[in-house]
């Protein structure tokens, strides 16, 4: 961010222009007929170079771009100094400027391999040893609850980014679980999931994590009082609370005040975003279940991506090369949304995760120096895992009047490989053709020639598909932790990306506070319908209406 509008950018007029002119020409089968050589030009493969072997195989030649755009594109990035935003990030420089703090989730999984300056990053390996230490006496059996029993059920209970990223993890890495210890997370406000959840558990083996960065977080710590009392109708004393509640949090003072003792609070640091934090003691639920040597495998992938994307030029940056493609679409062919699409039942919660991951960070309007932007930040992140999204929202990616880039995702081999892997065949059949499909289309002669000629002219333009619709394919040989950590941090690193040139704060969420603040004003109104004041007419007679059938 150099304090300029990305539209104030020569490399952004010059793409304007590229667009203008050759917009309509950018066809992706006259792409791949004029150049024989297109998918060697546009797909690179990435191969960690220390720690877990980690690779995976980037297409991305079934995207609208010729060389003079990808390299005006990589122009762009240079122009908005990316290269030195991110060794701002990596030094531990205040980039997130409106909360004045670094910005340092790659300080989680570094191992000591970049220097970084910043005060809490000494203690990472301390908590890290914290979590290995405690994870470790659950899993064996050795941590007991109040009446001597081990623990069979974890309940983590977070909202956001305190929730989002161990349920995305353990459910992708359920392959890796220990199978006898069943974990729950609560995040929603509403008593219901508490409730469903509480009438799985067992009091005397269940332990209960409370994962909150800040610990004031209304949703987590009425949740976590409603555990708290449901535990103490059967354990009856107090002192019995520290064999089953632990604390995730940067906030002693708090954790302590909820009846948690210090030695059960596991200490993360404010230059560690919500967003960003499975990385860090909000992970502990993940180390639980999938054991802690995995969950440093994870750590470890993920600081292999880190490591390719501040060592990396521009031209071989795969979450540069990402990041760039998603401006092209969503700034110049103004798509409005990206769908994150993998082939793999273990990740179908990773179109959710970077819902938050990318949309509470660059859902933005206002750069970080103040001025409104005059073009699309952020887009709309969504997704499901295939093929079930195929007999549901494709028909619409395929023949529907938006332009949706999407990012298919799959594993070349599984961890289930029933019926002799005839499954995952099919699976994979379905993850090389939809990109397929979606880039080349068919044609009206293709229709005619299949459906003979006796078929009617509004069928045949009912069966047309357009195609030229852009995607990204990766292919991974399996989903490891470190893979998945990998993958993970690619996705982050872009993220920054898009934000740098976009030129706001990919690291605040200022966003979500008026609806906090507005609840919390009426929630002091819901009793009676004098008390209803202040508000619009619309939100008046809805509150008026709920009065009539309110229950204690
Ligand atoms: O971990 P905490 O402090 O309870 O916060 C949970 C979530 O709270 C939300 O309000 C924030 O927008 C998220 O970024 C955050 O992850």
């Amino acid at each position: 961010m150099s304090g300029k509008l990305a539209s104030e950018y020569h490399s952004w007029k010059k793409l304007q222009g590229l667009y203008d002119s050759e917009y309509s020409t950018l066809i992706l089968k006259d792409l791949f007929a004029q150049d024989p050589e297109r998918f060697a030009k546009f797909s690179k493969e990435y191969s960690s170079t220390d720690g877990p072997d980690v690779t995976f195989l980037l297409d991305y030649s079934k995207n609208l771009i010729t060389q003079p755009i990808l390299d005006t594109l990589l122009s762009l990035a240079r122009e908005a100094q990316v290269e030195e935003f991110r060794d701002k990030m990596f030094a531990g420089e205040h980039i997130n400027t409106s909360e004045d703090r670094a910005v340092l989730h790659v300080a989680l999984r570094n191992f000591d391999d970049f220097k970084i300056q910043e005060g809490g990053v000494d203690e990472v390996a301390g908590v890290l040893a914290h979590i290995k230490e405690f994870s470790e006496a659950v899993r064996s059996g050795a941590w007991k609850g109040y009446t001597g029993k081990t623990i069979n059920t974890i309940v983590n209970i977070g909202i956001g980014g305190s929730d989002l990223g161990p349920v995305m993890v353990t459910e992708a890495l359920k392959a890796y679980a220990k199978r006898d210890l069943t974990a729950h997370f609560v995040s929603n406000i509403d008593g219901t999931h508490i409730a469903e959840t509480l009438r799985a558990c067992d009091p005397e083996r269940t332990l209960f994590i409370i994962a909150s960065k800040t610990f004031t977080t209304q949703e987590t710590i009425t949740n976590a009082e409603s555990a708290r009392d449901w535990f103490l109708e059967s354990a009856k004393d107090k002192a019995h609370v520290a064999k089953h509640f632990v604390a995730l949090s940067t906030n002693t003072k708090a954790v302590t005040k909820f009846g948690i003792s210090e030695s059960n609070m596991f200490q993360f640091w404010d230059w560690v975003g919500g967003r960003y934090s499975l990385w860090s003691a909000i992970g502990l639920s993940i180390a639980l279940v999938i054991g802690y040597d995995h969950f440093e495998q994870l750590l470890k992938g993920a600081h292999g991506m880190d490591k390719h994307f501040k060592e990396t030029p521009l031209e071989k940056n795969l979450p540069v090369i990402l990041g760039v493609l998603g401006i092209w679409y969503n700034d110049f062919y103004g798509a409005q949304t990206h769908a994150l699409l993998p082939y793999d039942q273990y990740l179908h919660k990773f179109a959710d995760y970077f819902q938050q991951g990318d949309m509470e960070s660059n859902g933005k309007t206002v750069t970080k120096g103040g001025q409104r932007v005059n073009y699309q930040t952020g887009p709309i992140i969504w997704g499901a895992a295939g093929t079930n999204g195929q007999h549901s929202f494709y028909q619409l990616v395929h023949q529907g009047t938006k332009l949706i880039p999407a990012d298919f995702l799959a594993p070349a081999t599984t961890h289930n490989p029933i019926a002799h892997s005839k499954h995952h065949r099919i699976l994979l059949s379905n993850f090389f053709a939809q990109p397929e499909a979606l880039a080349f289309g068919k044609t009206e002669e293709e229709v005619k020639k299949e459906l003979g000629p006796n078929a009617s002219e509004v069928l045949i333009k009912s069966k047309v598909f357009e195609g030229n619709k852009p995607s990204n394919s990766i292919i991974f040989p399996l989903l490891t932790p470190a893979t998945l950590g990998a993958l993970i941090a690619l996705y982050e690193h872009k993220i920054f990306v898009q934000g740098v040139i976009w030129g706001i704060n990919s690291f605040d969420q200022m966003g979500v506070e008026l609806g906090k603040v507005l609840a919390k004003n009426i929630l002091a109104q819901l009793e009676k319908p004098d008390d209803v004041k202040g508000h619009d007419s619309s939100t008046t007679g809805l509150i008026h209406y709920y009065q009539r059938y309110r229950k204690e």
